[in-house]
């Protein structure tokens, strides 16, 4: 048996404790999309501005924010589904543009994505095990029959889908939304990557369900040292499953930092609207749509200065005309005038706020 063969047939062990050194990194990633606007026109959506992000082994990063603020279209870009309009998507150390053939198939065994939508993302006419076996065969193509059925077994273990054999010769449809996520995930897994791009993975979810999924993730971070880009509308999800949060408003980033500071302490204004419209942090049972007043810009004509100014309570005059950097603030980073840091006259630095 080969090494990858070993690992791949029992539990898989991790590769190493988490790094310090990011396993994947977005570098001031854009992506603007071309559509047909009012009459036919041309129009540019400037979907995603300046993000940059680094994802850890063995960590768990959230992607916050409303609909449309660009959490996808970022999780795409660092999958290579998308070539983005400016900036790098660095692997390892390395910057990686491919667009299909095998360089593409050879960035997806470091880096999977799993989808919202467990229905769409299973073929309905193959069964589980045709879909685990296409995996394998595609990412272990040196694999005896027994090696690729051991790892078949071993996959569905490990997102506890037990004994194997009772969920091997089942279709989508005889499965719960939650096994199907799982199978998703064993799916993913079956590549042995090291990154987890996790789209919104269980808001498609019945509520009792979620936790089970997310606690699932969590054990596999820790089991396979992955890093996870873990995107969703739920701040308080985040609070629970993420080490880091980032919250993305109209397109750019607003806020970082460690996902307890921002979730029970956030600095920028519009993270302030988010946690207050997420009605029990502590619970992850209801769809949770910010109510907070006011709606998203138009990434066509985005509002000029900081994009969140129109909506901010606190908004200045500055506001609508200069974009605010990522300024420090306590454990973490917020694109907010109110922290900018300015010389009193004894010499010392105060915030603005
Ligand atoms: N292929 C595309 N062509 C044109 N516009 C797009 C495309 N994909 C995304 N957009 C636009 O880019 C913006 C960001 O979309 P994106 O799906 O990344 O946001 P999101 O935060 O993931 O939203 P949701 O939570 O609803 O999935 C939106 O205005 C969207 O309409």
């Amino acid at each position: 048996m080969t090494d990858d063969v070993i690992e791949m047939a029992g539990a898989v062990a991790p590769e190493g404790a988490p790094d310090a050194s990011p396993v994947l990194r977005a570098v001031g990633l854009a992506k603007s999309f071309v559509v047909r606007g009012a009459r036919g026109r041309r129009a540019v959506v400037r979907a995603v501005d300046d993000v940059s992000l680094d994802l850890h082994r063995g960590r768990v990063l959230a992607l916050v924010g409303e609909s449309g603020s660009g959490k996808s279209t970022v999780a795409r870009l660092l999958a290579q589904l998308y070539p983005s309009t400016r900036g790098e998507v660095v692997l390892r150390g390395e910057a990686v543009r491919v667009r299909g053939g095998r360089r593409f198939r050879r960035y997806c065994r470091s880096v999977q994505m799993i989808f919202q939508d467990p229905f769409a993302s299973l073929n309905p006419i193959h069964t589980i095990g045709y879909t685990l076996r296409r995996a394998i065969r595609i990412h272990h193509p040196k694999a005896n029959r027994a090696q690729r059925e051991a790892m078949l077994t071993g996959l569905l273990e490990q997102v506890h889908l037990t004994p194997a054999s009772r969920y091997v010769d089942k279709f989508p449809h005889e499965l719960s939304g939650g096994q199907r996520q799982r199978v998703a995930i064993a799916r993913a897994l079956g590549a042995r990557p090291e990154v987890l791009l996790a789209d919104e993975p269980v808001s498609m979810l019945d509520v009792s369900i979620r936790l089970g999924v997310l606690n699932l993730l969590q054990e596999l971070k820790d089991e396979l040292s992955l890093a996870i880009l873990y995107i969703t509308h739920d701040i308080a999800s985040a609070r629970y499953f993420a080490d880091e949060t980032i919250v993305m408003y109209a397109g750019r980033i607003v806020e970082h930092g460690d996902s307890e500071r921002v979730t029970q302490a956030p600095a920028h204004p519009y993270t302030r609207l988010l946690v207050a419209s997420a009605p029990d942090p502590d619970a992850l049972d209801v769809e949770r749509p910010p109510t907070s007043a006011g709606e998203p810009p138009s990434l066509i004509s985005p509002p000029s200065g900081c994009r969140f100014h129109p909506r901010c309570p606190q908004a200045m005059a500055r506001c609508s005309v200069e974009a605010p950097p990522l300024l420090p603030v306590p454990g973490g980073t917020a694109a907010c005038w109110l922290y900018e840091a300015s010389t009193g006259e004894d010499g010392t630095t105060e915030e603005a706020s």
